[in-house]
């Protein structure tokens, strides 16, 4: 079998016992420990002067990390500009929040290159590439200029809007045409795909022809051919399954229930993203203590939120701003023994956080727009089957396609999302069970190895010509 080569951007750190926040770092991880091969990327830090010349390798297990540290230009250009200031708005549908500049969009283009001279001399004929996420879209016609013929895919972790968005970037085709030197792309949900055919259809002279299904096609355009394909991303269900047995019993989260003193729980675990409608949540939970005032002291709303892409003006915005909410909220609400909300901007270890989710009654995953929210999974497999809690979950993150029973909301209509909220706090032992053994009965059957398995065998079939 050939080897796998993943590039992402985000690699998760070495050390396993280090915590990670983002979600394909922790699926990616748990889908190449399986296989093993290499995982290409940047390694997290940043340094003053030119990036790292050559990758630094790391063998754990049968996975070799080659990463490489970034210089502080070419942080700035790339990561925080071109990526998080433009595709990242844009990919979750905030036109007014995208920046545009000619400097950032060559420092994406030249860090890609940069990055794919790195990784070739890495490569075997017989490699599989499978590159992650808008980080990299280049990347792979990088490598075909270098005179790459291997298989390779893409997969996108985000979003993918409709053409009327996509065309607010300046030089949009070349994004595009960028993406169609892969054999094989990947999106979330239907909505995604798409998008993306949509896009060929109406802005270029390429042809789409789609199978049956909805979910795959075959798209011609720009001189080649590759299929787009969902494949909805996923967890490693039995895996947390038995962590959230064992994590139910310790330490931690039996200070997190004492601390409770009996209270419900109502939690949400999110990277501090202007994109998880954490704003939104919070005047919801408000809007929960005044329409349905038997809660108040009766509940509490955990918020774990670790602060993410601390440079980027609009995140050091959405912080303060969420900060002075949940001030407002508990001055608001507060007693001398009760605090409505408890606002943590730090991240935790999958162990403890599959404790925390098993103590909660109700899951708050209510993103504006998010490519899948393996949170909303996560939350649904580290439940007691037992006594199961109630997932309220956004109809806008790519998770809401699959886990119908959860209480579906708009996060936009606040009042509704606090009435949703009120149905989960008093939804019956029989109903929670009946909603958390389908949901379940879906993660078992599409974990994370589902994921894998059908992305690699899809690309083993390529080219598509
Ligand atoms: O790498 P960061 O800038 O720290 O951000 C963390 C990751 O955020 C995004 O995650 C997405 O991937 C998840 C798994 O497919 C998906 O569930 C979620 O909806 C997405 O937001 C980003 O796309 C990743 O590249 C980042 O590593
Ligand atoms: O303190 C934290 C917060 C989050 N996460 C993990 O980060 C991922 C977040 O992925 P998701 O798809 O929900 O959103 P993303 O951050 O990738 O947009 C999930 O696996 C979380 O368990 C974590 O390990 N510790």
């Amino acid at each position: 079998m050939s080897r796998l080569v993943v590039v992402s951007n985000r690699v998760a750190p070495i050390d396993e016992g280090k915590q990670t926040a983002g979600g394909l770092a922790v699926a990616v991880l748990a889908a190449l420990k399986k296989t093993g091969g290499i995982w290409f990327g940047w390694s997290g830090n940043v340094v003053e002067g030119e990036s790292q010349d050559q990758p630094t390798l790391t063998e754990a297990g049968r996975l070799t990390y080659a990463t490489l540290d970034l210089g502080r230009r070419d942080h700035d250009e790339y990561y925080n500009g071109f990526a998080n200031q433009t595709l990242w708005p844009l990919f979750h549908f905030r036109l007014g929040l995208i920046a545009v500049s000619r400097r950032t969009r060559q420092g994406y283009e030249r860090v890609n290159a940069w990055f794919a001279d790195r990784l070739h001399p890495l490569l075997r004929p017989d490699d599989m590439i499978w590159v992650h996420d808008y980080h990299l879209i280049p990347f792979g016609e990088e490598l075909r200029r270098k005179g790459c013929t291997q298989r390779m895919g893409f997969f996108l972790h985000t979003p993918f809007p409709p053409p009327e968005l996509i065309t607010a970037l300046p030089n949009h085709a070349d994004l595009i045409r960028e993406l169609c030197a892969y054999d094989l792309v990947g999106f979330h949900t239907v909505t995604d795909l798409r998008g993306f055919l949509d896009y060929i259809r109406q802005e270029t002279d390429g042809q789409v022809e789609q199978r049956g299904d909805e979910e795959t096609a075959t798209v011609r355009a720009f001189g080649r051919t590759l299929l787009a394909k969902v494949f909805p991303i996923s967890i490693d269900t039995a895996q947390l399954e038995s962590i959230a047995r064992t994590s139910a019993r310790s330490r931690q989260t039996e200070r997190l229930r004492e601390s409770l003193v009996g209270r419900r729980l109502i939690i949400g675990v999110d990277r501090l993203d202007y994109s998880k409608g954490l704003p939104q949540r919070f005047e919801a939970f408000e809007q929960l203590l005044l329409s349905y005032p038997e809660h108040c002291n009766r509940v509490t709303f955990l918020q774990v939120a670790p602060p993410s892409r601390e440079d980027v003006p609009e995140y050091i915005a959405i912080r303060r701003e969420l900060s002075e909410l949940a001030g407002r909220i508990n001055g608001r609400f507060a007693e001398f023994d009760w605090m409505p909300i408890r606002y943590l901007n730090r991240s935790f270890g999958q162990r403890t956080l599959a404790g925390f989710y098993r103590a909660a009654n109700v899951g708050f995953v209510t993103p504006l727009r998010d490519g899948m929210n393996l949170v909303a999974k996560e939350y649904v497999a580290c439940q007691d089957p037992d006594n199961p809690g109630v997932l309220v979950l956004s109809q806008f993150a790519g998770a809401a396609r699959e886990l119908e029973e959860a209480l579906i909301v708009n996060p936009f209509d606040v009042e509704g999302v606090a009435d949703a909220l009120q149905r989960a706090l008093t939804m019956p032992l029989p109903e929670r069970k009946e909603r958390h053994g389908a949901l379940m009965r879906r993660l078992r059957n599409h974990d994370i190895g589902w994921w894998r398995e059908s992305y690699v065998d899809a690309l083993t079939r390529a080219p598509y010509d």
